[in-house]
């Protein structure tokens, strides 16, 4: 439904040249929710405008619905706009118009049906989205999460096949937040609208993606479900899920300090008991944890090891005989996201 081909986008503001965006091929399936996740500044916004061509790719292909954005001429690129709906952090609702004049605006510039038609998919977009007692009310008077209730009324007044949200809950808190990704996850389920949001909130990927993509300095780093790329143990989404116990274990606990990924198979805590006495090493745990993740157990346990460097490294390979993946010292290194 959405596919970007080695897209780039270079800035040049003064004398400097900025790369935001350095060859991203993207995928995103019809029906699905999928989630980009980066640290400030890795290129998302720009990504996200790329999409509909709000701004222009410097070079690369975007696709939308089958359609090639990137060669269609200005009255065409305008027509797949509005298949194309938009919602962003501040809501972007126009303070002098009541809740039904803003979720109207859209059909107005298209010039769609009469004003009767208009104010009857006015009503249904507002009941849809649970504010059909807010009609004549004025953004002003609504909360953080009711405007933005409008604000995706407004969206999908066009009856669009693509949701793009630009940080849609980032001013909300976590109640609200919850309460719109939850429409969200409605939109796609009942009306199959391919949504696109981007995000620097783990949590936000984890509650309402199908899918994800982790950007970083313009480039994707991993994509997959959300089911996988948490699952893997190397992936930079589960690093970030699994927090570590320090960012230089080693200095803070003495010892050889490991990190070992394991799934609902293994039992984790048990190979360790049996790590200490098989290899007699002394065996500290710094931490634990298991998280539920597409209804399977995933756990990290960050270990310290004391003993000779050769039995510690045969009981390493021992671990990972019996399904405890040990996981690359820089697994530690922090992960910017
Ligand atoms: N109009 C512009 N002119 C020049 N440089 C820009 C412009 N827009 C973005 N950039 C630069 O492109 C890079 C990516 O910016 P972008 O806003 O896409 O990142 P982001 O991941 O959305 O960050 P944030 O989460 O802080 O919004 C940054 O280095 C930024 O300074």
């Amino acid at each position: 439904m959405i596919e970007t081909i080695a897209l780039r986008k270079e800035y040049s503001a003064d004398g400097r040249q900025t790369t935001a965006l350095d060859g991203v091929d993207l995928s995103v399936a019809a029906g699905e929710v999928y989630g980009v996740l980066g640290a400030s500044g890795a290129g998302k916004s720009t990504l996200l405008r790329c999409v509909n061509l709000l701004e222009r790719p410097t070079s690369g292909t975007v696709r939308v619905a089958g359609e090639e954005l990137t060669a269609l001429g200005p009255a065409d690129l305008r027509a797949a706009r509005r298949r194309i709906g938009m919602i962003f952090q501040h809501f972007n609702l126009l303070s002098s118009r009541t809740v039904a004049g803003n979720v109207a605006l859209p059909l107005e510039i298209s010039g769609t049906g009469t004003r009767r038609e208009r104010s009857a998919r006015v009503a249904e977009l507002l009941e849809y989205v649970g504010l059909g007692d807010k009609a004549e009310a004025y953004p002003a008077t609504l909360s953080g999460g009711q405007r933005q209730r409008v604000a995706i009324a407004r969206a999908l007044a066009d009856h669009p096949r693509v949701l793009l949200s630009d940080e849609a809950t980032s001013a909300l808190d976590a109640d609200t937040t919850r309460s719109i990704l939850a429409l969200l996850r409605r939109l796609a389920g009942e009306l199959g609208l391919t949504i696109l949001l981007i995000t620097h909130e783990l949590d936000v990927v984890r509650e309402v993606c199908d899918s994800a993509a982790v950007l970083a300095a313009g480039r994707l780093v991993e994509s997959g479900t959300v089911a996988d790329l948490l699952a893997r143990p190397d992936s930079v989404l589960a690093a970030q899920a699994f927090a570590p116990v320090a960012a230089d274990p080693a200095a803070a606990y003495g010892g050889r300090v490991v990190r070992v990924a394991f799934t609902g198979q293994a039992d984790g805590q048990a190979a360790v008991g049996e790590l200490a006495r098989r290899y007699e090493l002394d065996v500290r745990l710094l931490a634990g944890t298991v998280q539920t993740i597409a209804g399977q157990p995933v756990g990290r346990l960050d270990l310290a090891l004391d003993g000779p460097a050769d039995r510690i490294d045969a009981g390493l390979a021992w671990l990972a005989d019996h399904g405890l993946a040990v996981l690359p010292d820089d697994a530690w290194a922090e992960v910017a996201v």
